[in-house]
């Protein structure tokens, strides 16, 4: 199977102590389940590149710093993903779901209380453990 290269972005707020996310479509692959906004990267697109394209496109804002996190690789039985995670830990205008998706923010201490992709567990739990630093 090829493997898909996805980039996301773990948007902080202002005091950094939130984290903004939003819900997949009941149709999209991992449906109805909460991601950190983001999608495939285009052939031969930097990450960085493809991450300020993706966030300008599904939640309308222009990442102003950010910085890479995590790579997690996951096979689930219908696809093979590359989830490249970076921190946006400044950006210019307010997120909307621009493709009709559900955003919102929430403290990183509470993000045991979502539905994630399988393929998220790693991260959700660093910024869990990080939450109650
Ligand atoms: N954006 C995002 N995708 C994730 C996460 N976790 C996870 O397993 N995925 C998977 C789900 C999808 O198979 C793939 C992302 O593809 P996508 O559907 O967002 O791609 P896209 O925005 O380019 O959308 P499309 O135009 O292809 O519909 O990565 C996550 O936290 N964020
Ligand atoms: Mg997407």
């Amino acid at each position: 199977m090829k493997t898909i290269d996805v980039v996301a972005g773990v948007i902080f707020n202002g005091s950094g102590d939130k984290v903004l996310l939003a819900l997949r479509k009941p149709e999209q692959h991992q449906g109805n389940r909460w991601e950190f906004p983001g999608g495939k990267l285009e052939a031969g697109e930097a990450l960085q590149d493809g991450l300020v394209r993706e966030l300008q496109e599904e939640i309308g804002i222009v990442v102003t710093q950010c910085q890479p996190r995590t790579i997690i690789e996951h096979s689930y039985p219908d696809k093979q993903v590359r989830l490249h995670f970076w921190d946006v830990t400044a950006f210019e205008g307010e997120p909307a779901g621009c493709e009709g998706q559900t955003l919102r923010w929430l403290a990183l201490a509470e993000l045991g209380a979502l539905e994630f992709p399988e393929a998220n567990q790693a991260i959700v739990n660093e910024l869990l453990a990080a939450a109650i630093k």
